[in-house]
């Protein structure tokens, strides 16, 4: 079955400072996603803090929510069949040091630097993407895109019950 997503990219702050990694990473997102929106933008505190939620209880908390805000970010919203998995699969495992002994090409064995500058990030999952996406990228209008809109409108519905 034809399964068109969006995803939420991100690429953390220590990539946007690497021009070569950034031209890199673009056109490897143009080759394989339509890019719906893109921006760079300076991560606040709340914003860092509200997007990263679900780790308020982990030790590298601070340290993730810091480096967040230490420099621009670039955001991309990305669209193409399976594109939460696919994106996930070309940032590769989160941990860097299993990144280069696991999957040596991908984003994060190439640019990442260490657990928290692991250089990229990717929605897991379809809710999470809708979320991430309304943090980031609030200006963004996601009724405009047909199989997403589905679930947003199944999530208020949800909600309304
Ligand atoms: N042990 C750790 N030490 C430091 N930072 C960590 C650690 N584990 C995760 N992180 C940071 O928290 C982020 C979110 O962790 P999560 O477990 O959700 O991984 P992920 O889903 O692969 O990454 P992301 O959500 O960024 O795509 C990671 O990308 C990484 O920057």
């Amino acid at each position: 079955m034809y399964n068109m997503e969006i995803t939420l990219a991100l690429l953390k702050p220590h990539i946007v400072r690497n021009t070569y990694a950034v031209h890199q990473l673009k056109a490897q997102m143009e080759s394989n996603f339509n890019i719906l929106a893109a921006k760079d933008l300076r991560v606040t505190k709340e914003l860092s803090e509200c997007f990263y939620v679900e780790h308020k209880d982990k030790f590298f908390y601070y340290r993730l929510t810091s480096f967040m805000q230490s420099g621009f970010c670039s955001a991309f919203i990305l669209q193409s069949e399976s594109c939460i998995q696919k994106w996930r699969q070309l940032m590769g495992p989160t941990k860097v040091f299993k990144a280069v002994y696991t999957d040596p090409n991908c984003i994060r064995a190439l640019y990442g630097l260490s657990d928290t500058r692991n250089a990229c990030h990717g929605s897991d999952s379809t809710v999470s993407a809708l979320r991430e996406i309304g943090i980031i990228f609030p200006e963004f209008d996601i009724s405009s895109v047909n199989n997403q809109s589905k679930v947003i409108n199944k999530c208020v519905h949800i909600k309304k019950a």
